[in-house]
């Protein structure tokens, strides 16, 4: 695997989330259930810094007919972003540090009365492979703030920081009935979605503004996001 000069910080925030994000720890009570629609269900845990609204989100979602590596490469693509991305008023890719790892710098829509916001993260895709090794592997999009020469802060706007993870497992429905893997109909996948954020809005924002737009962006960008991956793959042959 080639090496460059993030690898070191990528493998500690990627162990890091492989360690936590997948602990079941809805049954204790650090976690508000937000939003729940169906399959997905959409948390946070309430937390400030300086009167700054820090509040970590985790979401659950079960998709059928897709699978992990499906949902985390279109989640991954720079080709595809805007094309599901709806909070956003443009995505640049700056750099591929390797062929898994990217720079991106984005700037998000403009939520009044607080200022207009751009990120600018590392993002970096990869498979894990099971204990078990009759199962598929599960798939990991880790997206982590980072400075780049071309992203400059560019005043009025406020660079927002964020560490995201998206981690998929794929089931498959009878899978004793099917020898070769890449002929399972699609009606016998179900992928098991995990996505936690934690976000610094990267400057003072009225905390309830900050949890409205939370409340309200956080579920629909996901009901959007795993809506256009399964538009995207129904007549494409399945990606295990
Ligand atoms: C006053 C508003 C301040 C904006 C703060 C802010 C910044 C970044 C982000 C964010 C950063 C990365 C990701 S991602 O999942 O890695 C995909 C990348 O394309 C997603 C969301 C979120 C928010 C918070 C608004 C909240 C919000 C939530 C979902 C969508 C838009 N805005």
């Amino acid at each position: 695997v080639p090496r460059h000069r993030l690898s070191d910080e990528i493998e500690k925030i990627v162990q890091e989330h492989l360690k936590f994000d997948l602990v079941d720890d809805f049954n204790s009570n650090i976690w508000e259930l937000l939003a729940a629609d169906g399959e997905m269900k959409v948390y946070r845990r309430e937390l400030e810094e300086n009167g700054i609204v820090l509040d970590p989100l985790k979401a659950v979602h079960s998709v059928k007919g897709v699978t992990g590596h499906e949902v985390c490469k279109y989640f991954w693509d720079p080709a595809v972003r805007m094309e599901w991305e709806g909070t956003l008023d443009s995505s640049r890719m700056l750099e591929a540090l390797s062929d898994d790892t990217l720079i991106f710098n984005q700037v998000h829509k403009r939520v009044w009365p607080a200022a207009q916001r751009d990120t600018c993260f590392w993002s970096h895709i990869r498979s894990v492979s099971k204990e078990n090794k009759n199962d598929l592997d599960d798939w990991i999009v880790v997206n982590y703030s980072t400075t780049h020469d071309s992203a400059p802060i560019k005043e009025p706007m406020i660079r927002a920081w964020a560490n995201v993870a998206l981690i998929c497992s794929t089931i498959i429905l009878n899978r004793d009935k099917y020898a070769d893997l890449s002929s399972v109909p699609r009606e016998n996948l179900v992928c098991k979605i995990t996505y936690v954020a934690q976000v610094n809005p990267g400057g003072w924002a009225p905390a309830n503004v900050l949890r409205a737009v939370y409340k309200r962006e956080y579920p629909k960008f996901l009901k959007r996001f795993t809506q256009y991956v399964m538009d995207k793959t129904k007549k494409l042959p399945i990606l295990l």
